[in-house]
């Protein structure tokens, strides 16, 4: 007889689940089984081109749909998507959302194991004989006490009442708990079965991740034998494993909310672990191992500092804690937000750049070595009774002041002076006025004290913001960087008392530089169609600048940048006395920003090439220049196949060429037109302070 070829084996083997799957008598499972051996089987055959792809995919759907219309269906007798009942069934307990969650596990779901029935009978009988499930949590608690060694979680953690009914009763199954503690691996087994047994803790297995199982289970799984009580009391101990038995901190037992345990057992528990206290575990003690799992626990616990049960908290629970947290903390609250809170310090502490030392601004007046540094808040909080708060921030609400700490800057990107290209004039003039007076305070006084008030204008995109940051950088001073329009839009009906602010707390921070960008809309021409609040704010900035413009002991710079000086009221304009046109770049300045950029980029552009951009972007703003580049750098990427773009190297990638700048040329152009640029001419031969 002539032996099947390979593909009459195939079609055979077709054939035959064919008849099996319609014949009637297949299980879903078996179906699901032929289908999914269907779907294998056309691969195959397309694999080995025994079938085309038009006829391989439009089996391929066929048989995927059939496939899935088996499993995803929840048809007990033609489906196999049935798991979701026994969810359904676990939860049912459960009447809404907000309802804790009871498991409708029983004993009766377990398998009959005949160690697991045995063990199950020996703690019924245990419970039903000798032990009160409170008093089952004070034993295990008691094995915790006695076995606490710092630095280890300790075996509370799963050790539920429940688990110490089930076991206590029987000294095998005690042995048995510790052979398996041994072990750390078997942290699965321990959730079942560990015995609340005296465990020395170097048997215990210290792995972060073992334990992270132990944790979890500790305030998860749903007592199979226990109470809610034996649950919560269980956490309870659980947060206990936070801590090396000395680092307990303690709190208010009124704090516990009344839903833990009844208060009986919460003093049988606490009792043990602290005498007379109520135990609410710090987790700032927690050892570094409980990880993952423990530290989002404590996470939860840093926010909910009263409360003793860590995880899941209804709603109304939650409400609960967060009301007693309120009202215990709000007569403290204020104080310590006012200074000490915030991130950032308010400047004396942080470094001062290349001039970094600090210089006393203010004179001594009161034997006080900082002088007017005397509100380095940051340290302990002005608020604090025990330091003396500085005379200028007393009428001044702290709520405020912490605000206007938030505006000073000592983040970011360094910038130095050689990142600004071009605008020498103006770069001079601001070290002139800022650095050098900072760096040699004793001879810049009188006549030569430094101008207190600047304005930077100019067209925009020329890089104004970018000189602030780099006073920011260079100057040594604290540097707050307010933009006009959050002090006017930010705090609305507050604008006035936060200029205030910000002068009352700068004349604390001196030597400080106050950097206003967009001044024009806070300073703009006052007007009949003006709101009165922006008003009000303007006249109190005037009053505030004029103050710290005409103090010669005060050490406050402002300085404004704005695009639109000819909006600036004409009395704000004389108190901004150095007024410095950043204008667009020259041609060396261009140069200079292009030979920076492509410095950084693998780039194959020569001299000539370089001399040619730099002409043929006349006109450019240094933002503009900057646009050029990124758009030219783009180049030989765009001219990669899209194939190549998910394989290619990066050191594979052309470098940038010139016809990349030629294409760029199409698509940037410059953002300042020459009527505009005019305007800032005039203005700048009107009211300018340059050359
Ligand atoms: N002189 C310059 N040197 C180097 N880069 C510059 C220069 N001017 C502008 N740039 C580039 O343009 C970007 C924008 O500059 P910047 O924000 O300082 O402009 P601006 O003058 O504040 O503009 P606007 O008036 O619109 O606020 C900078 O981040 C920088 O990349
Ligand atoms: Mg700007």
């Amino acid at each position: 007889m002539e032996a099947p070829t390979h593909s009459t084996v195939h079609l055979s083997d077709w054939q035959k689940s064919y008849f099996a799957i319609t014949s009637g008598t297949c299980t879903p499972g078996q179906k699901a089984d032929e289908y999914r051996a269907k779907i294998l089987r056309i691969q195959y055959a397309w694999a080995n081109s025994e079938i085309s792809q038009v006829c391989a995919a439009s089996l391929f759907k066929k048989y995927a749909e059939k496939y899935s219309a088996i499993i995803d269906s929840d048809n007990i007798e033609t489906g196999l998507n049935n798991y979701a009942e026994n969810i359904l069934t676990l939860a049912k307990c459960q009447q809404n959302d907000s309802d804790k969650w009871q498991s409708a596990l029983t004993t009766d779901n377990v398998f009959e194991l005949k160690c697991v029935q045995e063990r199950m009978r020996a703690g019924k009988n245990f419970q039903s004989s000798q032990m009160a499930p409170t008093d089952a949590c004070v034993l295990a608690d008691k094995g915790v006490s006695a076995s606490a060694t710092p630095g280890l979680p300790k075996l509370s953690i799963f050790s539920s009442a429940g688990e110490t009914e089930l076991c206590a009763g029987s000294a095998k199954c005690a042995s048995q708990g510790a052979d398996l503690l041994e072990h750390p691996s078997s942290s699965k087994s321990l959730q079942s079965s560990v015995p609340p047994v005296t465990k020395t803790s170097d048997t215990l297995p210290a792995s972060s991740a073992s334990l992270n199982e132990q944790v979890h289970a500790g305030f998860r799984a749903t007592p199979l034998f226990g109470s809610k009580e034996a649950t919560s009391i269980s956490s309870l101990k659980m947060s206990g494993t936070c801590r090396d038995g000395k680092n307990l901190s303690l709190s208010d037992q009124s704090a516990v909310p009344s839903w833990s345990a009844s208060s009986g057992k919460r003093k049988a528990f606490y009792g043990l672990v602290d005498e007379g206290s109520t135990v609410i575990p710090s987790l700032a003690t927690c050892q570094a191992s409980i990880s993952t799992e423990a530290s989002s626990f404590s996470g939860t616990r840093n926010r909910n500092e009263e409360s003793s049960v860590p995880g899941f908290r209804t709603a109304k629970e939650q409400l609960w804690v967060e009301q007693q947290k309120k009202s215990q903390n709000l007569p403290q609250r204020a104080p310590v937000s006012s200074y000490g809170s915030v991130k950032k310090s308010l400047g004396a502490g942080r470094s001062r750049g290349p001039f970094g030392k600090f210089v006393p601004p203010v004179p001594k007046q009161d034997g006080n070595e900082n002088g007017g540094a005397q509100c380095k808040p940051h340290a302990r909080g002005p608020m604090d009774p025990s330091l003396p708060v500085d005379e200028r921030l007393k009428n001044i609400e702290p709520k405020m002041v912490e605000l206007i700490m938030h505006e000073i800057m000592d983040h970011g990107p360094p910038v130095n002076w050689d990142d600004i290209a071009g605008v020498e004039f103006a770069k001079a003039t601001i070290k002139e006025i800022v650095v050098w007076p900072m760096l040699r305070p004793d001879i810049f006084t009188g006549l030569r004290g430094p101008p207190k008030g600047i304005l930077l204008f100019g067209p925009p995109g020329t890089g104004k913001t970018l000189i602030g940051k780099c006073i920011a950088c260079q100057s040594g001073a604290t540097f707050f960087s307010i933009s006009a329009s959050s002090l006017t839009s930010k705090w609305v009906g507050e604008g006035e008392k936060m200029v205030r602010t910000l002068f009352a707390v700068a004349r604390c921070q001196q030597p400080a530089v106050i950097f206003i960008d967009e001044i024009d809309s806070l300073l703009s021409q006052r007007g009949d169609g003006e709101h009165e609040s922006s008003r009000r704010i303007k006249t109190e900035f005037l009053v505030q600048l004029d103050g710290a413009t005409t103090s010669s002991e005060d050490r406050i710079l402002v300085v404004g940048a704005t695009n639109r000086p000819q909006e600036i009221d004409e009395a704000a304009r004389r108190r901004l006395v150095k007024r410095l046109y950043i204008p667009l770049p020259e041609a060396s300045a261009r140069k200079q920003i292009v030979t920076r950029l492509m410095s950084k980029e693998h780039c194959s552009l020569n001299e000539e090439e370089i001399e040619l951009i730099v002409k043929k972007s006349n006109g450019f703003s240094g933002a503009d220049m900057t646009q050029l580049c990124r758009e030219a750098s783009l180049g030989p990427i765009r001219s990669l196949q899209s194939m190549d773009i998910a394989t290619i190297m990066p050191d594979q990638v052309r470098p940038i060429a010139f016809l990349d700048f030629e294409s760029a040329f199409r698509t940037v152009r410059p953002s300042v037109s020459s009527k505009d640029l005019e305007l800032y001419e005039t203005w700048n031969q009107t009211f300018g302070c340059g050359r």
